[in-house]
């Protein structure tokens, strides 16, 4: 058991994290990097975090993906708006019969991968996690990291809980992370765009972290009103989301600490935002099952004008 081979495709907030958890366990675990290859190459991974600061003084590191060992798990870590890579960055590093854990935001992203890449399972992760790259090889873990577990099947009918999810559950909760497994991914991806929908949005548009969102009336009750416009959409996907759901995810928002999402600080930093994969993607599965998302809609197009004239001019 204790032999699977991991590569992380994508060393940075979340990659960074859940890999260096991983390695720190005793699993066999590779990072491709970009910008902070020579200095992880150097000096190793530092995790500064509320569960335990580490370091990693060695690491796997890689800026080539055709210089990785072949791995029995692959880690899709990158931002979602780097995918146009994947088929060229999956094949090399993926073994015949292994798995793709994708573990980014937003929906469809599994049924692309399992159209690059044949012959492999493909598993969707839902990460509950606060963290941020804070400098090079620097990941600041904030909170939480939770991952749900899902196993894709074509057209994303529910796989049940199957042997691979297992593996990747033990391995994971060896190195000290809390896994949840559902038997249906794609109930699963919308439930966790009810909290990235409203708060992702609205933090970009508004300029507004998630505790400033909450306590004003006004866009408190437009966050109820995306969420339940989310539900609408699984719905409209035949998957069904409880009230009681909807209330879990704000209570849960008002306890945690002021937080600037991630597409905020994707902003805020002039990078590209993950819209397609958390608001286009939904939007068009709605809609082609017949269910018109009118406040979604609005929130997309708005984004979509932010992140251009952000490009533009940042
Ligand atoms: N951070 C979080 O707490 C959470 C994140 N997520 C999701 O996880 C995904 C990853 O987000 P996050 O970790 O925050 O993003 P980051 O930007 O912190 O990490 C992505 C990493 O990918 C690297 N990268 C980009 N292109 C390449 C490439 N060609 N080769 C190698 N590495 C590359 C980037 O390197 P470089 O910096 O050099 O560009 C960066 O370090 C997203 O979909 C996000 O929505 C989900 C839940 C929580
Ligand atoms: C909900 C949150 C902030 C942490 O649980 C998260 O997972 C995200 O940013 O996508």
């Amino acid at each position: 058991m204790r032999d699977r081979k991991y590569a992380i495709l994508g060393t940075g907030a979340l990659g960074g994290f859940y890999g260096a958890r991983l390695q720190k366990a005793g699993l066999d675990t590779h990072f491709l990097l970009k910008s902070d290859y020579q200095h992880v190459n150097e000096y190793g991974l530092f995790i500064e975090s509320k569960e335990g600061d580490f370091t990693l003084t060695q690491v796997n590191a890689y800026h080539d993906v055709e210089k990785m060992p072949q791995c029995d798990v692959v880690v899709v870590a990158l931002k979602t708006t780097q995918n146009y890579l994947l088929p060229k960055l999956l094949p090399p590093v993926v073994k015949e019969n292994g798995v793709v854990l994708v573990l980014q935001n937003g929906l469809g992203i599994e049924e692309e991968v399992a159209q690059i890449v044949g012959n492999v399972t493909v598993i969707g992760g839902l990460c509950f996690l606060c963290s941020n790259k804070v400098g090079p090889g620097h990941i600041h873990h904030i909170d939480y990291g939770e991952i749900i577990l899902g196993e894709y099947t074509s057209e994303y009918s529910p796989a049940g809980i199957t042997e691979n999810m297992q593996l990747l559950s033990d391995d994971f909760k060896s190195a000290g992370i809390s896994i949840e497994l559902t038997e249906d991914l794609l109930l699963g991806r919308w439930k966790k765009l009810v909290w990235n929908i409203p708060y992702n949005g609205l933090s970009v548009i508004l300029n507004a972290t998630t505790d400033k969102l909450m306590a004003d009336q006004y866009t408190h009750r437009l966050i109820a009103q995306l969420m339940y416009e989310v539900v609408l959409g699984a719905n409209s996907m035949g998957r069904n989301i409880p009230d009681s759901f909807v209330q879990k995810m704000l209570d849960y928002t008002l306890q945690m600490k002021p937080y600037r999402t991630s597409m905020k600080i994707d902003y805020d930093e002039c990078r590209p935002l993950e819209i397609e994969a958390i608001f286009g993607n939904p939007l068009r599965k709605a809609q082609a099952a017949g269910a018109d998302l009118p406040q979604i809609s609005c929130v997309y197009h708005q984004l979509k004008f932010l992140d251009a004239q952000n490009q533009r001019e940042g």
